[in-house]
């Protein structure tokens, strides 16, 4: 298994070289050059293994070899561990056909840990077999930040600097972070919003001399180890209610796209799935380009789910790699026109798209009766990125036969603002965080300027 780009120039990387790296130097992301599959065979026979079990079976694949089977079921078995439900993700069942995948048991609350657990895991075992340290860069709107640091801080090759958008990021989420006194761990709050900070992180992979040769990691879902460990639980939580032999649909919270891209790919892999909606909160850019091809840039807006305020989505580019048949040069085009000007897909792709992704927007507005309808139902309280996904889900569900598995991507004692808001006291927080209010912060505040960050890391990496 090799990857290629998306943007079809840059040289085509190993698993590990790709594990160890971020953006293609081309500008694109990586992809593997064939999907590999997985038979009818292969899925009936995952009723009842273990999540750590099916992750290993749906990710091996993708190693192509490259680390050996004992070491890699471990790697995976301990990433999975580090969770508090037995069941790794559980499904949560709302009614008849309408499901909850809780992706947020793992170590900081929110489904990024799925992937990081395992890609923290996977840099350690690379950089130590090298003898080579690396820099980390990533950028957070709340979530992957505390994720990274907890999946990397124990691997002594890595210096981890994170950077948030300044006062935009909750106080759990931002004190996830930065309470984390490693020494090889810092957070930068940037003057800016996270579409500042993620760009920064690109024009850091773009152009990396500012490093003089130490090599820089991305954490972030530029990096394809985190789509692919992204695959298993759609897999795992489809085999569950049925699949191969019964189809089922899911509803995705989305904003870097990352995550539904993660679905799609199972999809590619021969998961039956009939349907994927694509929700998003006030920042509908997915939304907008899906529903009225408008793929256009907005002013970025703070919402109740701030973790999905973004508006340039990275993984969208993977795919419309797909839609436009892997014509890399096709992306490319169309990208630089993105970065430059409103405009538009061509039909033949978003017919593509149309086929099998429907979208729906959900204000703050909605989002506040949707938490508190749900609760009203279920008696659960839903964090604010998976109400936007409850709502788009609900207005979504069609063939009664088709369950609906809507993703619940944080857990709401993250989000304390819109949960108040909805009328509740609040969420606790679980026992292992339960003084995280009291701990001890240590971030820099910095410009939004690229020189600036660059400037503090090389300072700082050790
Ligand atoms: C809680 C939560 N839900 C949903 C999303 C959207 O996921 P993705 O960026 O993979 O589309 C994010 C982060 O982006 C998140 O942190
Ligand atoms: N919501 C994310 C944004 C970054 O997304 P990623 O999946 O590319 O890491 C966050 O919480 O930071």
């Amino acid at each position: 298994m090799r990857y290629i780009s998306t943007r079809g120039q840059a040289p085509a990387l190993s698993f590990e070289e790709v594990v160890l790296t971020g953006m293609a130097s081309d500008g694109g992301l990586y992809v593997p050059e064939t999907v590999p599959q997985l038979s009818h065979d292969d899925l009936a026979e995952m009723a009842g293994l273990s999540y750590a079990e099916i992750a290993f079976r749906v990710m091996q694949p993708f190693v192509n070899g490259e680390i050996d089977d004992d070491t890699f079921r471990r790697l995976v078995t301990e990433a999975y561990a580090t969770f508090s439900h037995d069941a790794v993700v559980p499904l949560n069942q709302l009614d008849a056909n309408h499901f909850l995948l809780e992706l947020f048991h793992g170590p900081t609350l929110a489904f990024k840990d799925v992937a990081l657990q395992l890609l923290g895991r996977l840099l350690d075992h690379f950089l130590k077999k090298r003898g080579e340290r690396a820099v980390i860069m990533g950028a957070t709107s709340g979530d992957t930040g505390s994720a990274a640091i907890e999946g990397c801080r124990h691997c002594d090759n890595l210096d981890i600097f994170i950077l948030h958008p300044y006062q935009r990021v909750s106080e759990v989420q931002r004190r996830q972070m930065t309470s984390v006194l490693a020494d090889n761990v810092f957070n930068v709050a940037i003057e800016g919003n996270f579409d500042d900070a993620q760009a920064m992180v690109k024009a850091s992979f773009a152009d990396q001399s500012f490093l003089n040769g130490t090599r820089l990691v991305a954490v972030n879902s530029i990096n394809w180890a985190r789509i692919m460990a992204q695959i298993v639980y759609y897999v795992a939580s489809a085999v569950a209610l049925g699949a191969p032999r019964r189809k089922v649909s899911f509803c995705v919270p989305s904003a870097n796209f990352g995550n539904v891209f993660a679905g799609y790919m199972a999809y590619r892999m021969g998961l039956p799935v009939e349907r994927f909606v694509i929700a998003t909160n006030a920042n509908d850019i997915l939304h907008r380009t899906l529903a009225a091809n408008d793929f256009s840039k907005q002013e970025l807006k703070a919402t109740l789910a701030p973790s999905m305020d973004i508006v340039v989505s990275s993984n969208f580019e993977r795919l419309l790699f797909e839609a436009y048949d892997r014509d890399g040069a096709a992306v490319a085009e169309l990208l630089a026109r993105f970065q430059a000007e409103p405009t538009a897909l061509a039909e033949a792709p978003l017919a593509r798209l149309r086929e099998r992704f429907a979208s729906h927007s959900v204000d703050d507005a909605t989002i506040l009766e949707v938490i508190r309808e749900a609760h009203h139902r279920t008696q659960e309280i839903l964090d604010p990125h998976t109400a936007t996904g409850y709502r788009a889900a609900e207005r979504e569900r069609g063939d009664a036969a088709v369950p609906m598995i809507t993703l619940a991507t944080a857990h709401p004692a993250k989000f304390a603002e819109a949960v108040v808001k909805a009328g509740f006291p609040g969420v606790p927080l679980p026992p292992h965080m339960d003084d995280l209010l009291e701990r001890e912060e240590r971030y820099t505040v910095l410009p939004a300027e690229l020189s600036a960050v660059q400037q503090f890391v090389v300072e700082n990496r050790r």
